[in-house]
């Protein structure tokens, strides 16, 4: 069992976060995390997955472009997408600078994909998913690793 960790990034910060969640994902025994860039991911990555985790850096308070792309391009699947996990991760460049609009923009597209959304956890901060101002710090990448682990622990919870 995988979940898909896809991310669109630019300059490589929404990728550090991108990799801190694949790390979360690996953590919990039985799961594994496939990293994926927008330019890379195919259908079958999307159908293969028990969840996915997707990111992208604020892109005018919303996602990139390329991310949006590939929701567009991969709607033919979406019944294939139902009761799968999904959540989301953004990277901004400044606090106000539109992280949560830019999750939610992304959470949209998992929840019209029939995809059962979830946030970081509790033990996180119980909020959206995850994010960071520029690269992640710390505390922020581990929130990041507890999305991950959040996400793959309820898609062995769903398969079993
Ligand atoms: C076209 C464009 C639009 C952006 N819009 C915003 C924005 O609305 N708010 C914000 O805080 N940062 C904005 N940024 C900055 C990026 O979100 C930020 O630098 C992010 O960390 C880049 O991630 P990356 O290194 O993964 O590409 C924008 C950057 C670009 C290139």
């Amino acid at each position: 069992m995988y979940v898909l960790v896809l991310y669109y990034s630019r300059g490589g910060n929404t990728r550090k976060l991108a990799e801190q969640i694949a790390e979360g994902i690996k953590s919990v025994a039985g799961v594994e995390a496939v990293l994926k860039s927008t330019q890379d991911v195919t259908k079958e990555d999307f159908t293969g997955a028990a969840g996915i985790v997707a990111g992208s850096p604020v892109y005018f308070g919303v996602m990139a472009a390329d991310l949006k792309r590939v929701f567009d391009e991969f709607v033919g699947i979406r019944s294939k997408m139902e009761n799968k996990v999904g959540a989301a991760f953004a990277s901004s460049a400044f606090w106000a600078g539109g992280n949560e609009t830019t999750i939610m923009s992304i959470l949209q597209c998992l929840l019209i994909y029939g995809m059962i959304i979830v946030g970081d956890p509790m033990s996180a901060t119980g909020h959206y998913g995850a994010a960071s101002v520029a690269a992640p710090n710390e505390k922020d990448s581990e929130i990041a690793q507890k999305l991950g682990a959040r996400v793959a622990d309820l898609c062995k919870r769903l398969q079993s």
